[in-house]
């Protein structure tokens, strides 16, 4: 992903834009099946289907461990989100619920991930 982000002029900010995005996913109103990670022991069949849980409270936990030296954390962080929708729309009919706030969720991010990194 480093390649796709153009390369950006001052990456000193990037930590804290990717704290604001992340901050913006979290309030969102769609975003209620995304903010803990899935109850393996609730939900049947989760364990065996998505091999890599990800959710936004462990994509801040790694975000606040990140150092700002490590320049990975920028692509890091894009491969996590990208991570939550990818299980959710592998998980859930994209006519249900949760399928449908993971198609929402992923377009918004999109378009502020565009707009605050590249
Ligand atoms: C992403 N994903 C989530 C679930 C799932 O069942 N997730 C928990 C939903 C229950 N959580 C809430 O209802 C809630 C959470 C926070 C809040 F502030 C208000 C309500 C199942 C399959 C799947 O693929």
């Amino acid at each position: 992903c480093a390649k796709k982000a153009k390369p950006h002029k001052d990456d000193k900010k990037d930590l804290a834009t990717c704290r604001v995005l992340l901050a913006e996913l979290e309030t969102h109103q769609d975003a209620w099946p995304f903010l803990k990670p899935v109850d393996l022991k609730a939900v049947p069949g989760y364990r065996k289907v998505i091999k890599k849980p990800m959710d936004f409270s462990t994509i801040r936990e790694k975000l606040n461990n990140s150092q700002q030296n490590n320049e990975l954390f920028l692509c890091t962080f894009i491969i996590d989100v990208n991570l939550v929708f990818d299980n959710c729309e592998r998980f859930n009919e994209d006519d249900s619920e949760i399928g449908r706030a993971g198609h929402n969720m992923r377009r918004f991010f999109d378009k502020r991930w565009t707009e605050l990194l590249q």
